[in-house]
């Protein structure tokens, strides 16, 4: 399904996290949301996922999403949230894949496409190993794998990743990403991720939006978004962006300029 944000803010108390927000992600899409520490990138996925105040609209397929009920925006909306999941811990990978799906409902009372779901979440993000043992059980990385297959597992229309490889090796980080394209190409889901590494943003995501003080300051494809000159100019950072193999794009920081970047 397509997501459409259009003059969204979001407000955190009295404070303007958000302001003027308007971009819409197409269903098999990703979206980077990208910015400066404190630009406002976690606000924005939290209004999206109905967790701080908004003004202005979203709309899923055109549908306003802040009209549904909390019960039901949740049911369309995947979240994974910044750090590392705080998951239960008593429980195990396999039955918290199974309480995602049914709210309350353990193994020996799934439908028998609840275990399947399951089992295949478990192949697809390559969690097998995992399935018997508890959150306890699990480094950090880990557990970011798994609070994704607990979002994917409930097949969202919108998917909100809010920095999902920060635990993640080099390798994981790569298996991350390439899984959430493609299930996001093939769920036909919107999905929206906040990405600090730009070399991952333009790697992965169809389009960027980069936020300054809570406003967007550039959208669009990463190659036309992440210049030299506006990566300067954002993030106070003196960049050479090189051409690679296959197209991609390599942004390399050289310096702060002018003791401009915190
Ligand atoms: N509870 C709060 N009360 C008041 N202001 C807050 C609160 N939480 C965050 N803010 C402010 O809202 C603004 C946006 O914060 P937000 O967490 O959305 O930024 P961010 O872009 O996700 O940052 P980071 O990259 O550091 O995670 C910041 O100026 C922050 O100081």
């Amino acid at each position: 399904m397509s997501l459409s944000l259009e003059d969204l803010g979001v407000r955190i108390g009295r404070h303007r996290a958000v302001r003027g927000v308007s971009c819409a992600v197409a269903a098999g899409e990703c979206l980077a949301v990208l910015g400066r520490n404190g630009a406002g990138k976690t606000s924005l996925v939290r209004g999206v996922a109905g967790l701080l105040p908004v003004t202005g609209a979203i709309r899923l397929d055109g549908q306003d999403l802040t009209a549904l009920g909390p019960a039901e925006r949740s049911r369309r909306i995947g979240y994974v949230a910044q750090g590392v999941a705080q998951l239960s811990a008593q429980l195990t990978v396999f039955d918290l894949l199974l309480l995602a799906q049914n709210g309350g409902q353990f193994a020996w009372a799934a439908p028998r496409e609840s275990l399947h779901r399951a089992e295949a979440m478990l192949d697809l993000l390559g969690l097998q190993p995992l399935a018997r043992r508890t959150p306890a059980e699990m480094s950090g990385g880990q557990r970011q794998m798994v609070a994704l297959a607990l979002a994917l597992v409930r097949r969202p229309a919108v998917l909100l990743l809010d920095e999902p490889t920060s635990a993640l090796d080099l390798a994981n980080q790569l298996h991350l990403l390439e899984l959430v394209r493609t299930h996001t190409r093939r769920a036909g889901m919107a999905t929206v991720m906040v990405l600090h590494d730009l070399n991952l943003a333009s790697r992965y995501a169809d389009s960027v939006l980069m936020l300054e003080d809570g406003a967007p300051v550039h959208a669009g494809p990463a190659a036309e978004v992440l210049t030299e000159e506006r990566l300067a100019r954002v993030y106070g950072v003196d960049c050479r962006i090189l051409a690679m193999e296959g197209g991609h794009r390599a942004i390399y920081p050289l310096a702060r300029l002018g003791g401009t970047a915190a």
